[in-house]
């Protein structure tokens, strides 16, 4: 059967599941209030940069399947399946989550349908949410039949097409085999190529997104503790993680120490998690996560300790070269970057700092315009007295360090993804410093 789609909000993962359910062969139409964004798709070009969205995006908006708008009037009489991907950030000053977009999306939708719905939630959302809003959409008695689902999403940014089309799960919160059965059919291509199904009541889905993503950072905290660790041992935390990730209980991914998580998600899940918690009077279950946290910010510190070190304890006059802006690589996404929180920190104590990201530099410029801004890594790391290598770009990785001695003013390297070859820059001349690995 053939569907046709809304998606309200375009973002990061928005536009990415717009693009992607084009794919799948839907129809549809994506939703933003942005104009200039909604401009911007409909011409083909993707506002942020996400490997292999813009050719896949353009093939549809150009075959016409997919198109944007901003009037919710157009998406009540287009769609059968409305997706919600609006934001959910954190609130000014709070832990919890900033509800109002989620919130204001299914207030403009709900009253303007006129056609029977599914409204399949993707946003990331405290638990308790669903339900809520599914009593909202009674209270505000559309004159046709209205459901909810809720499937949350899992995508990685830098992978969000490929985990989209190819997802290694799906889970499908309802409370009808209706809902159930048209979820089915809606994804029957991407089931059918192999993804697993968990089917669950509305909280249960809600809890899996956060525990997934609490599980990850718990799990990147858990082995930056254990940096700490080998940097008052002098052990070493690569190797420590590579050992631990051969047991397949525990697994090498996520064990990468150095400067911690960053981005629109973790972060912020982490804490609206605890947040709720604290609301539905169960917050001892989740007093860990508040470790997790710590932990985490630590990291940025750290490495602004041992920049300190490096330098001789003297800010003043001494030029740090950042790698880095984007919270992690292949992404311009620069949402709660430990590189550029690093960044700013060390611009703080007085130091010139020069910051180089081969796709985040846009963005940087916008949220940090104190800091200075270099063209490549070679002018960043022009007369520096120490690189800080904080995103573990492609590009970075393959540098050429004997090159690079030749342009610094003291080669001295502070690695906080503990992902250069510490051999290689070593027989260069430099003097390297890893997280957890001396
Ligand atoms: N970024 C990612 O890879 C993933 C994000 N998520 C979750 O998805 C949600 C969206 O995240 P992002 O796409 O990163 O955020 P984003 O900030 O990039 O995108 C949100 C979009 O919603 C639009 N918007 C706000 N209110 C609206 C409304 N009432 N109607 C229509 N559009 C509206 C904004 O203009 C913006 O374009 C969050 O809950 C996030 O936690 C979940 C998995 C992956
Ligand atoms: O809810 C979300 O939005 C998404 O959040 C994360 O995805 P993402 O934020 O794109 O990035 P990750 O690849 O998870 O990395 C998060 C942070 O952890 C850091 N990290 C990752 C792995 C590791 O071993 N060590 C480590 O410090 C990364 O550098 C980055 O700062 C989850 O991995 C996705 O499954 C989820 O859908």
């Amino acid at each position: 059967m053939s569907y046709r789609i809304t998606v309200l909000g375009t973002g990061y993962l928005g536009a990415t599941h717009a693009a992607c359910m084009a794919e799948l062969g839907y129809e549809v139409l994506g939703v933003d209030l942005e104009p200039a964004k909604v401009a911007s798709l409909n011409e083909g070009h993707v506002p942020f940069f996400e490997p292999e969205l813009e050719p896949l995006l353009r093939k549809h908006v150009e075959s016409g399947r997919l198109r944007f708008t901003t009037s919710y009037e157009e998406a009540a009489e287009f769609g059968d399946v409305h997706f919600l991907c609006v934001g959910t950030p954190q609130r000014d000053g709070e832990y919890a989550a900033d509800m109002s977009y989620v919130d204001s999306a299914v207030e403009s939708l709900v009253p303007l349908l006129t056609r029977p719905a599914l409204i399949v939630g993707k946003s990331t959302v405290p638990v308790g949410t669903a339900s809520r809003l599914s009593d909202r959409i009674a209270e505000l008695a559309p004159p046709v039949s209205v459901e909810l689902a809720w499937s949350p999403e899992f995508t990685r940014e830098g992978l969000a097409v490929e985990d989209t089309l190819r997802p290694n799960r799906l889970v499908f919160g309802v409370r009808s085999e209706y809902a159930e059965k048209l979820l089915r059919e809606v994804f029957a291509p991407v089931i059918d190529a192999g993804s697993p199904v968990v089917v669950c009541d509305y909280a249960t889905a809600e809890l899996v997104k956060v525990g997934a993503n609490s599980f990850l950072a718990t799990k990147i905290s858990y082995i930056n503790a254990m940096a700490e660790l080998c940097d008052t041992t002098g052990a070493d935390v690569t190797l420590l993680a590579d050992a631990l990730g051969h047991d397949d209980r525990i697994g090498r991914q996520f064990l990468n120490a150095g400067l911690g998580y960053g981005g629109g998600c973790l972060p912020k899940d982490l804490r609206a998690f605890m947040a709720r918690a604290g609301e539905l009077g169960a917050e001892e279950a989740l007093t860990f996560l508040r470790e997790v946290d710590a932990i985490n910010m630590r990291r940025r510190q750290k490495v602004v300790d041992v920049t300190a070190d490096v330098l001789g304890n003297q800010w003043i006059g001494k030029r740090v070269a950042v790698l880095g802006a984007a919270f992690k690589p292949n992404t311009d996404d620069i949402r709660d970057s430990p590189a550029l929180n690093v960044a700013g920190r060390i611009h703080l104590h007085g130091a010139a700092v020069s910051v180089y990201d081969p796709k985040a530099m846009h963005n940087a410029r916008r949220s940090f315009p104190t800091l200075r801004y270099a063209e490549s890594v070679m002018d960043a790391c022009q007369g520096a007295h120490v690189v800080l290598h904080l995103t573990a770009w492609q590009e970075f990785r393959e540098l050429d360090p004997a090159v690079l001695a030749k342009t610094v003013a003291t080669p001295n390297v502070i690695d906080g993804q503990n992902c250069l070859d510490r051999p290689t820059w070593r027989r260069a001349g430099w003097r390297y410093r890893g997280l957890g690995r001396s």
